[in-house]
């Protein structure tokens, strides 16, 4: 970790353990961090001298039905193991698996609600919506805590949300490029991929 950035006293975040994580994809080390805010822990998968610039990065939100339980109606697992691939295979660079920012932050229980609504003909938009949420309450502080402990002074982000770079950059992070992370399609998350491109702005094909 970093010795060289100041990293602010009076911060809800605080870095818990490290520990050496091999993986099907590569041989990793994981770090944990403490998020008072969201009352959770995030972890970090990390190959490599991530400290300095240009670093491969990916911010990968929760979302238990995608990434545990294979669910095709989103693009999260594919995504979660497609990011772990190239940061393996890149040999430096870290993947930030965001706690708390389930349902894009509506939590899991919402999410449910929001699929009931989507089978119901709603898209994911208008499904938040009707539940009385924000289409997106993420928040990436925490990412930006991470970031700073971890001396990384400028990212290559792996994502196709051009908000979320907006996001970032406000929050003092340094995107130095941002590179396409598209995973195919299935007939489940053909209408969730439309929905992301046409009204959530996102760099999809
Ligand atoms: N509310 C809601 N959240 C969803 C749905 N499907 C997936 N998610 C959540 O969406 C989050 C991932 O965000 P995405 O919009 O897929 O992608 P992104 O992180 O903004 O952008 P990329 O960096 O390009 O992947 C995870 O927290 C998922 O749990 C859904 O139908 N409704």
């Amino acid at each position: 970790m970093s010795d060289t950035l100041p990293v602010p006293a009076d911060t809800p975040f605080v870095r818990g353990h490290t520990a050496r994580l091999p993986t099907r994809h590569g041989d990793f080390s994981i770090t944990s961090y403490r998020d008072a805010q969201l009352q959770v822990e995030h972890v970090v998968m990390h190959v490599g001298d991530v400290a300095g610039e240009a670093v491969l990065m990916r911010i990968h939100s929760e979302c238990l039905t995608g990434d545990i339980f294979g669910s095709l109606r989103c693009d999260c697992g594919p995504q979660l193991e497609l990011a772990l691939q190239r940061i393996a295979l890149a040999g430096r660079g870290l993947l930030i698996y965001m706690r708390g920012h389930e349902g894009r932050g509506i939590g899991i229980t919402e999410k449910l609600k929001a699929y009931t609504l989507q089978d119901q003909g709603l898209d994911t938009v208008d499904a938040n919506l009707a539940l009385g949420h924000a289409a997106d309450l993420r928040r990436f502080d925490a990412a930006a805590f991470i970031l700073q402990d971890m001396g990384v002074r400028s990212v290559r982000l792996l994502s196709n949300n051009p908000l979320k770079v907006l996001a970032l950059e406000e929050l003092g992070i340094v995107v130095q490029a941002r590179q396409p992370h598209e995973v195919p399609s299935n007939p489940e998350n053909a209408g969730y991929l439309r929905t992301k491109r046409d009204r959530m702005g996102h760099w999809l094909g």
